[in-house]
């Protein structure tokens, strides 16, 4: 398939597009590079580097057979203190991409969707039945995307995944994760061993959790490539299909600083600070769904497994 993959100089569809010319699909990647790298484009693609709202009606023109759309400002506490830039950024953005896909009859969409559009669960693991109350701006416009992409697979035939990942995590070889501004827990801890960072800071000891730090559900980033594959397969014209992406099992802020203390060999000074704001005590994912209908079998479960190859991609950054 010829496939347009906006957002494939970042994180999670650098990793994607590799996997895609790697099963001998033709890549264009369009991205503005706003948080990516262009580096980060796999060999056999084609970077396009621009914003989607500019670009996307002048290269959907030139006939494609899907889009898998990763491109999106998602730092949660950025999104509580500047809302426009997510409205616009991710709503606005991705309604014209609708837009486009529509005038010229781009026949599927997947879309990286996100646990955050659940908020606060009533119930763990969570199913895609569970009520989305977003907590954050950032959840919030993902949710109305998911919205918008129903009411357009539905209308106008478009066959439509959204796929809401829980924690990604881990590298693909020499894809990985290095976002400008980082917030996440694995890189940031593996920085405390490359020397960068002084200690980690554990956002509160008192959740009720069995160790008093909060859970989440890890899905090693190769894990979530195989299901976007899977995901282009089973896409059916009118219809728009959700689907949680996790492991289905969770490890605690300290059990994750203890793999990487394993891994790395380095201490890694833990303190305890307060509680972040916005954040739930457990999330974790129920992918019975995705493993029922697209066959999807996530197989890089293991914590330890997930940092190393996070460690090795953070090493050869920096050339060690
Ligand atoms: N990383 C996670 O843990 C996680 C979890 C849930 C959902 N997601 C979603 O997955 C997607 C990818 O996340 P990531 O961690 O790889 O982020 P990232 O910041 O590494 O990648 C996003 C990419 O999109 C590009 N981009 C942003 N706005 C653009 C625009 N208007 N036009 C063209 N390019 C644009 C950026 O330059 C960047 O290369 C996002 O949609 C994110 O919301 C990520
Ligand atoms: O320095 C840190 C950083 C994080 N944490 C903790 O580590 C856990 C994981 O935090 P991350 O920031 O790595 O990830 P989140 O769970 O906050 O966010 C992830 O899950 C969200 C769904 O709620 C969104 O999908 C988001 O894009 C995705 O990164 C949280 O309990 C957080 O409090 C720390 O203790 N110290």
């Amino acid at each position: 398939m010829k496939l347009l993959v906006t957002g494939g100089a970042g994180y999670v569809g650098s990793v994607c597009a590799a996997r895609l010319v790697e099963s001998g699909h033709e890549v264009v990647v369009l991205d503005d590079l706003s948080t990516g790298h262009a580096d980060a484009v796999p060999e056999g693609a084609r970077l396009v580097e621009a914003g989607i709202d500019e670009a996307i009606g002048g290269l959907l023109a030139e006939g494609f057979d899907g889009v898998l759309h990763f491109a999106a400002k998602s730092l949660v506490g950025e999104s509580m203190q500047d809302p426009a830039k997510y409205w616009h950024g991710n709503v606005v953005t991705s309604l014209r991409l609708l837009d486009a896909m529509r005038e010229h009859g781009t026949p599927r969409l997947v879309f990286s969707s996100t646990a955050a559009t659940y908020g606060e669960p009533d119930q763990v693991p969570i199913p895609e039945t569970a009520p989305t109350r977003p907590t954050n701006t950032y959840g919030a416009t993902k949710l109305a995307i998911d919205h918008a992409i129903t009411g357009y697979a539905g209308s106008h035939g478009i066959a439509a995944v959204s796929l809401r990942y829980f924690n990604v995590a881990g590298a693909h070889g020499r894809f990985g994760e290095r976002h400008g501004v980082e917030t996440h827990l694995i890189p940031l801890v593996l920085q405390v061993a490359l020397g960068q960072r002084e200690q980690i800071q554990v956002y509160g000891e008192d959740w009720p959790t069995e160790d008093g730090t909060c859970v989440r559900d890890y899905i090693h980033v190769s894990d979530l490539a195989d299901a976007h594959l899977l995901a282009l397969e089973h896409a059916t014209p009118g219809e728009h299909r959700i689907y949680n992406l996790g492991n289905g099992f969770g490890f605690s802020v300290k059990q994750v600083v203890d793999a990487c203390r394993e891994v790395t060999g380095h201490p890694i000074p833990a303190v305890v600070a307060p509680r972040r704001a916005g954040d739930p005590a457990v999330l974790v994912a129920s992918s019975e769904k995705a493993r029922t209908e697209l066959g999807w079998k996530p197989e890089r479960t293991d914590m330890v497994g997930i940092v190393r190859d996070a460690w090795e991609f953070t090493r050869s950054l920096r050339g060690a």
